[in-house]
């Protein structure tokens, strides 16, 4: 054992004392600096003491946020709401009432940030591909299996991103439409004759959304239960299914992304441990898949994504590199199947709240399809039909209130930036940003900025703020057909209303899909999915809060649901319901609404 003298003792003291001093000198230094920056800009800020992407500050916080919420709130009110990406949704317009102003800089000692849900700064930056950049350290987490479109920039992200779009041909999304509606068929007797365990809606919409995305994109089918079946030859045989090994590696995907590869594969740690089998066992499943498309291609078979990313990879003139080949599998099902899953997910427990409008939903969807069966609804003249209806009614205000991604990263570069800007007043303002900003779009505050879109005024009965079940209100999104209605009869004549108001809005007050050069490429993929999924479990069931009694316990079991939506509501991947809400799905004509008269409700 090595005894330290007490002179060596109090050196390493005073030494340690001194960096400690040094750097908070140099953190306050760095704090007047940027603030002094951020004065010029005629913006409003804030000071934080953490940055909201700060690696350190991510790790800490689940351990840190008890305490530092018991702080009173002048001490936090100002930052804190800005400052925790997985309460960023619950707060939405908050901040921005707060500071009265829909652009605020959050200025932290080594870094600022902007968040806007200003329209005018929402369409300017969808506009400025070459110098409000994509903030690609940031999004490096999401490079597990290789660099994707989602987290590149410059030559690389423009080279991707023509690659990946090419995938999206007119047969994608027939491809979406028919396995949309066939394994929706699946799914609801799959959902009408399970019995209700926790987390078994989502799970089920996952392994749905997740097959649809693996055979429409890359040819590869999976079982209702998420196994790989291939053609024309085996898949390796791991620990976990196909499915398991994507859901398990996309849940641990912070930790890949803190830990360094080589303490991943040998950590004793579970957590480590599960990343990584996940990782190479998802890795050998990707492999799997392209060893499969070289040899349909050599049988002649047909077209899809992972076809356009062989084929680039093949090409002499794009050179796709393997690893990217990889990297972009792993973000198009990323991309394809928790955004979809989670929106279905929200989008049944609200109408399993709201009775009168599933009711309203039904007979529209009876009114488009007219007993056809559903293997005969056509992608061509049956989607357009559900998406301008009630069908995309839902979808597009489930978009609004629960948006996928609650806000959209960007940064400034390496010089000051200009950005147009709203003021407080409606005046309009050429902002000039400092370098290395990093911009957020916050799209839950512009999604539910009440100069934009109107709440319900009365809250459900055992809801908290924000409100966000009694907020939803899919019929605004309907006019009667080839005219436009005003919010009275809007509300008056419901069973006119059939044609989906899809322009009118003020740009960049809708962006559930982002907007401009780094819009999503999968938004037409995502509409199609969303209307032929929801359409078709709705025709055949109906879905109900669980509830033991008559209507008082089901008044009980609606506040307790919007209570849920309202407070556990946060991102990992997509934005996600974290608490359970139990739901059970019964033919039509079976409701227990009917019977205990909560049709008005
Ligand atoms: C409800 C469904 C979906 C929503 C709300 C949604 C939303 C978004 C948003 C807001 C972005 C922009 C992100 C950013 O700029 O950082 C984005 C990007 C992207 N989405 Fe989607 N998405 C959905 C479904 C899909 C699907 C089904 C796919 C593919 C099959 C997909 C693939 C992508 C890709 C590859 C990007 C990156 C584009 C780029 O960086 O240039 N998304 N999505």
């Amino acid at each position: 054992m090595i005894v330290l003298s007490a002179p060596t003792l109090a050196t390493l003291a005073s030494t340690s004392l001194a960096l400690i001093g040094s750097y908070f000198l140099y953190a306050l230094f760095s704090l007047f600096r940027n603030v002094q920056v951020a004065k010029k800009t005629g913006i409003a800020y804030t000071i934080a003491p953490v940055h909201v992407s700060n690696k350190l500050w991510l790790g800490l916080q689940k351990p840190l946020l008890p305490y530092i919420n018991q702080a009173p709130k002048w001490m936090t009110q100002s930052w804190l709401p800005v400052s925790v990406y997985d309460q960023i949704w619950r707060h939405g317009y908050a901040p921005f009432e707060y500071h009265k102003s829909t652009t605020i800089l959050v200025v932290s000692p080594f870094r600022t940030v902007l968040w806007t849900c200003s329209p005018t700064a929402v369409v300017d930056v969808s506009r400025r591909r070459n110098d409000i950049l994509k903030p690609v350290d940031e999004l490096a987490l999401l490079n597990v299996h290789g660099p994707t479109v989602t987290s590149s920039d410059g030559e690389q992200g423009r080279r991707y991103r023509k690659v990946t779009t090419s995938c999206f041909g007119h047969h994608i999304f027939e491809g979406a439409w028919n396995e949309g509606v066939e394994r929706a068929g699946i799914l609801t007797n799959r959902l009408v004759s399970s019995v209700e365990y926790p987390g078994r809606v989502k799970k089920e919409l996952e392994l749905v959304t997740f097959a649809v995305v693996s055979e429409v994109c890359f040819g590869i089918s999976a079982t209702p239960d998420g196994d790989m079946v291939l053609r024309r030859h085996t898949p390796h045989k791991g620990r976990l299914s196909y499915w398991e090994s994507f859901a398990v590696s996309a849940d641990f995907m912070g930790v890949t992304y803190m830990t360094p590869k080589a303490v991943l594969k040998r950590s004793p740690f579970e957590m480590h441990r599960i990343a990584s089998t996940s990782n190479e066992e998802w890795s050998s499943y990707m492999e799997d898949m392209i060893v499969e498309k070289k040899l349909e291609r050599e049988a002649g078979a047909d077209k899809d994504a992972i076809d356009s990313l062989y084929s680039a990879s093949i090409d002499p003139k794009v050179k796709l590199e393997h690893e990217a080949v990889l990297g972009n599998i792993w973000v198009f099902v990323l991309g394809g199947f928790h955004t979809s899953a989670n929106t279905l997910h929200f989008i049944l427990i609200l109408l399993a709240i709201y009775p009168s409008i599933q009711s309203t939903l039904q007979q529209s969807i009876d009114a488009i399809s007219k007993d056809r069966d559903p293997s005969t609804w056509s992608h061509a003249v049956d989607f357009p039909a559900f998406l301008n209806s009630h069908v995309g009614a839902v979808v597009a205000e489930t978009l609004r209130c629960f948006g996928v991604l609650p806000w959209i990263p960007k940064t400034t570069g390496d010089v000051p930036t200009p950005l147009m800007v709203d003021r407080p007043d409606g005046s309009k303002h050429r902002a000039v940003i400092p370098p290395h900003t990093l911009v957020l779009v916050n799209t839950s505050a512009v999604h539910r900025n009440p100069a934009h879109w109107p709440q319900a005024e009365n809250a459900i009965a055992g809801e908290d703020e924000p409100f966000a079940a009694s907020g939803w209100n899919p019929w605004r999104w309907l006019k009667k057909t080839n005219q436009k209605t005003s919010a009275a009869e809007l509300e008056s004549d419901e069973t006119e209303l059939t044609s989906l108001i899809t322009s009118g809005w003020e740009p960049g007050t809708y962006i559930p899909f982002s907007d401009g050069a780094r819009a999503c490429i999968g938004k037409r993929f995502a509409q199609t999915e969303l209307c032929a999924v929801l359409a078709r479990i709705m025709r055949d069931c109906s879905v109900e809060l669980a509830f033991d009694g008559g209507k008082k316990q089901w008044m009980q079991a609606r506040g307790e649901a919007a209570r849920k939506l309202s407070q556990n509501v946060g991102i990992t991947l997509a934005l996600e319901l974290k608490a359970d809400v139990p739901l059970n799905f019964v033919q039509r004509g079976k409701e227990r609404w009917l019977d205990a008269d909560l049709m008005s409700l």
